[in-house]
């Protein structure tokens, strides 16, 4: 395998411009969702390349973007050193042959009035493959290498199963003998048994074709299986790539760890907690600044000046974000009613912070916050919070770098691993979470 990419893609960038409505249209109030946002990524040739995030984290709108099925709005591709962003229609129907997609949910992207056989056969035909008397044996030996039987290519697609239909779309992908398949999530809808059978099928095809593929998945198990590399993508960003068993044995980013940690079945040798993350992928139209995982992140920095607990840091954040939009006083702070004199205590147990930071300046400070709140004075207590309790996750957007330690093939986004941010690093190990 050389090391030679394949695929290189850079700065790679995604807007979609949306409205609700005509007349949100009309009025120009429409919204800007930053799908991709700056991904760089390289696919090695005869590699598979994982890519995995939560459900909106952007897989497809990179995937789709880098193959041009939907315009880029920024960034370059090349593939065999052609970038593809710059090529028209034609020289780009001629990559097509290449580089192939394999679409999320098979069953509603085979057109139900063609036959498989015609299904299959069209890519040759569009291509010019096979002259068109080698059409049918060429179908057949398709169907065949993806372990369906030859006289399938008479019937239509409503008559197979989820796992059959996929077998059709990777047959048809096949057809024009690419280099490089993209499969957009090709196992997430199937039991686990026919999972397995696929993934087995994906691994029989590279070996015999020496293909090189994007897996996309939102589960990191299934990755783990079928993956050299694995990139992990959260907002529209890759914010961990590497190889796959280093992603997995030390799954340093925050994120890494929560998608590892969420694995149902975890590796016995792996003895870190389940990490559940909070809420659900920010909307890609309103990104949280600095790192976008900060809203969510279970490992936030804390600021410099202080020896917070990683707890504390993460409710004291939780508040800030509540008050930033507590315009109607306090009930919109605390949900249930309580004598002024006990706010403080009671906003402390509603955000999960400690009655007693372990750092007594940090408690000074918090504590005459939450009394300029139970005092009404919302906004003095905003003010106050903001000003001590300020993080780099919150302001400092994270560059996916090299990491130390490893081969230089592993990169990760996140503030822990740059040492401008050493300071911000609790003093005590024990209070760490269990990836760091
Ligand atoms: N055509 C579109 N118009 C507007 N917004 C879109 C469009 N396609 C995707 N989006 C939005 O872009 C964001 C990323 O979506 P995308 O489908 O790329 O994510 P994903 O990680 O592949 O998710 P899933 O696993 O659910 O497919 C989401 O917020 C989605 O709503």
């Amino acid at each position: 395998m050389s090391n030679e990419p394949l695929l290189r893609v850079e700065g790679l960038e995604k807007e979609y411009v949306t409205a609700d409505g005509v007349l949100d249209r009309l009025l120009g109030n429409e919204r800007t969702i930053r799908a991709v946002d700056g991904v760089d990524l390289e696919i090695r040739e005869g590699e598979t390349l994982g890519l995995v995030g939560e459900s909106g984290c952007g897989k497809s709108s990179l995937a789709r973007s880098l193959l041009r099925l939907t315009e880029p709005t920024a960034g370059t591709v090349s593939y065999r050193g052609t970038d593809l962003t710059a090529c028209s229609r034609s020289e780009l129907r001629a990559v097509r042959t290449d580089v192939q997609y394999v679409p999320q949910n098979p069953g509603a992207s085979l057109n139900p009035r063609l036959t498989v056989g015609d299904t299959i056969g069209e890519p040759l035909e569009v291509h010019d493959v096979v002259p068109p008397s080698e059409r049918d044996a060429r179908v057949r030996n398709l169907l065949e290498t993806v372990g369906l039987a030859p006289g399938h290519a008479e019937r239509y697609p409503h008559e197979f199963s989820g796992g059959q239909q996929q077998r059709i779309a990777i047959a048809r992908a096949l057809a024009v003998e690419p280099e490089l398949v993209v499969c957009d999530e090709p196992v997430s809808s199937l039991d686990v048994s026919v999972q397995a059978q696929l993934c087995n099928l994906l691994a029989d095809l590279q070996d015999e074709f020496g293909l090189a593929y994007l897996f996309i998945a939102h589960d990191l198990s299934i990755v783990a299986h079928v993956a050299d590399r694995v990139a992990v993508m959260y907002l529209g960003k890759i914010v961990d790539v590497g190889p796959t068993e280093a992603v997995f044995d030390d799954p340093s980013h925050p994120y890494t760890a929560a998608l590892r940690s969420a694995i149902p079945e975890p590796d016995p040798r792996w003895e870190g907690d389940r990490i559940v993350l909070e809420g659900a992928v920010p909307s890609p139209g309103d990104c949280p600044s600095g790192c976008r995982f900060h809203t969510r992140c279970p490992s936030v920095l804390p600021p410099a000046e202080y020896d917070l607990e990683s707890d504390a840091i993460r409710g004291i954040l939780r508040l800030r974000r509540r008050l930033a939009d507590a315009e109607d006083g306090l009930e919109s702070v605390l949900a249930t009613s309580v004598a002024d004199e006990d706010v403080p205590a009671a906003i402390r147990d509603a955000f999960d912070i400690p009655t007693e930071l372990r750092d007594d300046d940090a408690d000074r400070v918090l504590a005459d916050a939450l009394e300029a709140i139970a005092a009404g004075d919302i906004a003095d207590g905003r003010a106050r919070l903001a000003s001590a309790f300020a993080t780099p996750c919150e302001t400092d957007r994270p560059r996916l770098e090299p990491v130390d330690g490893g081969d230089g093939d592993r990169s990760i986004a996140c503030h822990r691993f740059d040492d401008a941010y050493a300071d911000h690093l609790p003093d005590d190990p024990e209070t760490e979470t269990p990836h760091r």
